[in-house]
């Protein structure tokens, strides 16, 4: 664990995740999805769902930490210890879990479930939203607190579409065990105050690995004059093919 821990530390690590639904979703994609990101410099990836930690650990060396996501609402991010055991099993050095104050489903406490996870040598990433969550974390166990979570469970009202790098600070400060960085990292500069700010580690997602995201990102930034000289000659982008420009 602490080698494991060392090879993450003052690196990046990417998530690499795409939802059902999504063109790049199933562990093909995703697996090319993290060997690009390590061919760019990423320490370790971060993944989800047992099929796709399963083939990413085939295909890399380097730490990988799973997760299983379930729904979207309340505690979803490997919500019970049945989850975690099997991204333990899949290959996972890491699992995370939702560490927050919400109660969990099969109705362990979050030290139990860090305490069934630790009987069975399985290390503990804990996915918080404030500075209470990461000390009790802590103090259950969690071997490393990430800031995953952080505005995205209403407690947070402002600037929510930024990373809460002043809540990797505080708890950067407060505990022993390494603080991970993660949630809303988009810029290189992002990633350097982070670092700055006394991350351990950073994670970032969408902004390396989510390509519709990122198109759409650019595609908003058109000006509408720009776009409306667009329509006026050729009509609205994407209008010659089937919905959307997806054939079949
Ligand atoms: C809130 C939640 O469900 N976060 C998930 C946790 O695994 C992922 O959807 C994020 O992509 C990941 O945390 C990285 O964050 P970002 O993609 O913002 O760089």
């Amino acid at each position: 664990m602490t080698s494991l821990l060392d090879d993450l530390r003052g690196r990046l690590v990417v998530s690499c995740q795409a939802y059902p639904g999504e063109p790049l979703h199933g562990p093909g994609h995703m697996t090319a999805m993290a060997l690009s990101a390590i061919a760019g410099g990423a320490a370790g990836i971060r993944c989800e769902g047992p099929d796709d930690v399963r083939a990413i650990r085939a295909a890399t060396t380097l730490p990988v930490i799973g997760l299983w996501k379930v729904g979207h609402e309340g505690v979803y991010i490997t919500p019970t210890l049945d989850h975690a055991l099997r991204v333990a099993d899949a290959g996972a050095d890491l699992v995370a879990i939702d560490a927050t104050a919400r109660p969990r489903p099969d109705g362990r406490t979050l030290a139990e479930t860090i305490g069934a996870l630790h009987e069975r040598g399985i290390a503990v990433m804990a996915d918080v939203a404030t500075f209470a969550e990461g000390l009790a974390a802590a103090d259950a166990g969690a071997d490393v607190v990430s800031t995953t979570l952080a505005g995205y469970t209403h407690e947070r009202g402002d600037a929510a579409d930024a990373p809460d790098l002043e809540l990797v600070r505080a708890l950067a400060a407060a505990l022993d065990v390494p603080v991970f960085a993660e949630g809303r990292i988009a810029t290189p500069n992002q990633l350097a105050t982070a670092f700055e700010a006394g991350a351990w580690s950073v994670v970032v997602g969408g902004a390396i690995t989510r390509p519709a995201a990122i198109t759409a990102s650019f595609v908003a930034a058109i000006p509408a004059h720009a776009a409306a000289a667009g329509v006026a000659t050729a009509g609205p982008v994407g209008a010659t093919e089937t919905s959307g420009g997806l054939r079949g």
